[in-house]
């Protein structure tokens, strides 16, 4: 089926191709991501833009003695598809099936598990050093994008290489785009190499005469110290950024020209310290649609590939916050949104179209986008961090040091919290009850359905204290008609009385409470159900009555077993001698697989037929 692709199953297969035949290589491999991922859904557009990138990495280097340390990990399926897992596609990003991103337990070709950005080159240089001091050999390369090096574990990282310049390879992919567009200064400095590239070509010109000049080629460090002096001397302002920092950049380099990157790969290779090869690859190259919108095709679910992806006719959550947000610019003019290179995800594209002034894309920063909130905060205004829950782990201490500590108005809109299905384990939202819950000073607030996110919104308005609304990923819903009841600070809501026992059920999970309640009615138990609408304040006058009330209390959460909404109701119960037997249903204490979000409930117990068998056996 497809000629060339058909004979690669490792990449020894590909090490005996010439650049043409990796050329025609290319192709069927852009021909295989297509029609693979058209059927499974995952990330398109950037895998297409990396197959040249990806064949020359593999034909020059001897992965996974030479180790590839691939930077999110989002563009590593041409990677996979040549180690040895191409028949494997079938399965990706579904339930037991292949990751959608590097796994070392799923190939000894994956290096390092990713999933969140910015962390390849720390990674790549804690090998290098490793394998310096252990006497070993063998290179490491970092392949990060353009949006991934605007992070700040990234910039860290590129501060402490070029200290030390270990001997390892930076290959900068740069397509031009992160999820969205890419922003920034380090974005513009990027572009404006692209944009000089003839001026590039000096430094390489005079490298090349250098080469050939005597003593030129001498190991002696000497020599290479004036030779690198004088090379300096010709580097060109616009990528003087690196050379400067100590790392010897490259580039820019067609990241489609096999030859060419064959060529530069070998002679990185070949270099001692750190080298950034700066590679220019077009985004969806090669599938019309995807490299229109880059963006769409980022990652996607099933499509059909003659007519492109569709748009659902669905409002997602994300997007009825962003317009909730617009709507409440426009009567509050302190309201400012803040998001860290996610504004389509979190439906904050809405935010910019309305309010341009108000709105922030700080780049993949969510340390920076808190303590930048903190800061907007202290200077009068109403911030808006909305933020994927796995990304906002990388600014926990600014929420306890900048917005906590010192108790500023910010509001964090904490979008994909609970399972998030196909992404896996890096991107679930499991965390967020816990980690906030331990934190003085801050409101956390968990709605049932969109209306009565909404009314959150509404209410962290007039809240002068931090706030944080967690929400899951999905379309919006409604779990009742007409109008709601604004939302009173830390009060719960009794949404149907019962026997003997009382659920209290979280945010999203008050909808699994309703399923599990009509399942358990068939079997003629009826539990009663609350929505505990606040991980804090809590309702302590409702629990304290309904602790007196009921034999069992069962709470549920999606997020981890420990330190969350059920610990928090256990210490209640504990502080106040109430004698109730406590079922704590919620996410287990591990790291959860990839898969459609029902089936992970259903294998974890969060599924209402699943939550009705343990209530049943109360
Ligand atoms: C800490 C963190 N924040 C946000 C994201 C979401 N995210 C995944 S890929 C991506 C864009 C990366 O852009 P780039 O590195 O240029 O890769 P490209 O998709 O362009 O190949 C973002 C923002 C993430 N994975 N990790
Ligand atoms: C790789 C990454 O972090 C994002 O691309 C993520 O996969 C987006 O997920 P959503 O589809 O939930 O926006
Ligand atoms: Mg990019």
């Amino acid at each position: 089926m497809y000629k060339y692709l058909d004979k690669v199953n490792s990449p020894k297969d590909v090490k005996v191709m010439d650049a043409e035949e990796m050329d025609m290589l290319a192709k069927d491999i852009r021909k295989f991501l297509v029609r693979s991922v058209s059927q499974t859904g995952g990330h398109l557009a950037s895998n297409l833009g990396v197959v040249e990138l990806t064949l020359a990495l593999h034909k020059v280097f001897e992965s996974p003695k030479d180790k590839i340390v691939w930077d999110v990990g989002h563009q590593s399926y041409v990677h996979k598809i040549i180690t040895g897992r191409k028949d494997s596609f079938v399965s990706l990003r579904q339930f037991n099936g292949l990751s959608g991103f590097p796994k070392e337990n799923e190939s000894p070709h994956d290096i390092f598990d990713t999933g969140h950005s910015s962390t390849s080159i720390s990674v790549a240089q804690g090998i290098a050093c490793a394998r310096d001091i252990k006497g070993e050999d063998g290179s490491v390369i970092a392949v990060i994008g353009d949006g991934s090096i605007t992070g700040g574990m990234a910039l860290e990282a590129l501060n402490h290489l070029g200290y030390t310049n270990t001997d390892m390879i930076v290959i900068l992919n740069d397509n031009e785009m992160s999820i969205d567009k890419n922003v920034g200064g380090m974005s513009r400095h990027l572009s404006n190499i692209i944009r000089n590239s003839t001026a590039n070509k000096v430094k390489d010109e005079v490298e090349k005469i250098l080469s050939v000049a005597p003593g030129g080629n001498l190991i002696s460090k000497t020599a290479n110290k004036v030779k690198d002096t004088i090379v300096s001397k010709f580097i060109p302002q616009e990528c003087a950024l690196f050379d400067s920092l100590g790392i010897k950049y490259y580039g820019p380099i067609d990241g489609h020209n096999t030859k060419e990157l064959i060529q530069i790969l070998n002679k990185a290779k070949n270099k001692k310290g750190a080298v950034l090869l700066h590679v220019i690859t077009k985004k969806g190259k090669g599938y019309r649609y995807a490299e229109n919108e880059p963006q769409k095709y980022h990652a996607v679910s099933k499509f059909d590939i003659k007519e492109g992806v569709k748009s659902g006719s669905s409002k997602s959550i994300s997007a009825s916050v962003g317009e909730k947000l617009v709507s409440m610019a426009s009567k509050d003019d302190r309201v400012v949104a803040i998001t860290a290179a996610m504004p389509s995800g979190t439906g904050l594209n809405l935010f910019e179209k309305a309010y341009p002034n108000r709105y922030y894309d700080v780049g993949i920063a969510e340390q920076h986008a808190t303590t930048f909130a903190a800061g907007l905060a202290k200077n009068g205004m109403k911030p808006y961090f909305a933020v994927y829950s796995s990304f906002l782990q990388r600014g926990y201490d600014q929420i306890i040091h900048d917005v906590c500590i010192t108790k500023k108005p910010v509001t964090f809109l904490i979008d994909r919290a609970g399972i998030v299905g196909n992404d896996g384990e890096t991107h679930h939202g499991m965390f967020d009850l816990s980690y906030l819950n331990l934190i003085p000073n801050i409101v956390v607030m968990a709605p049932k359905d969109t209306k009565e996110l909404n009314l959150m919104m509404d209410l962290s308005l007039k809240l002068n204290s931090p706030v944080a609304i967690r929400y899951p990923r999905g379309n919006s819903y409604y779990l009742e008609s007409g109008e709601y009841e604004p939302i009173d600070l830390g009060s719960y809501e009794v949404l149907s009385s019962g026997e003997d026992t009382v659920i209290l059920a979280i945010g999203n999970m008050v909808k699994q409470a309703i399923e599990a309640k009509r399942i358990l009615l068939d079997n003629n138990i009826n539990p009663a159900i609350v929505n505990a609408r606040f991980l804090k304040p809590i309702d302590e006058n409702l629990l304290n009555d309904l602790f007196k009330k009921y034999k069992n209390v069962v709470t549920i959460e999606d997020n981890t077993i420990t330190g969350g909404f059920g610990s928090r109701i256990n210490k209640f119960i504990i502080d106040n001698n109430h004698n109730i037997k406590v079922v704590n249903i919620a996410l287990p204490e591990e790291f959860v697989h990839h898969g459609s979000t029902e089936e992970i409930y259903e294998s974890i117990g969060l599924s209402p037929s699943k939550i009705a068998d343990k209530i049943k056996s109360l």
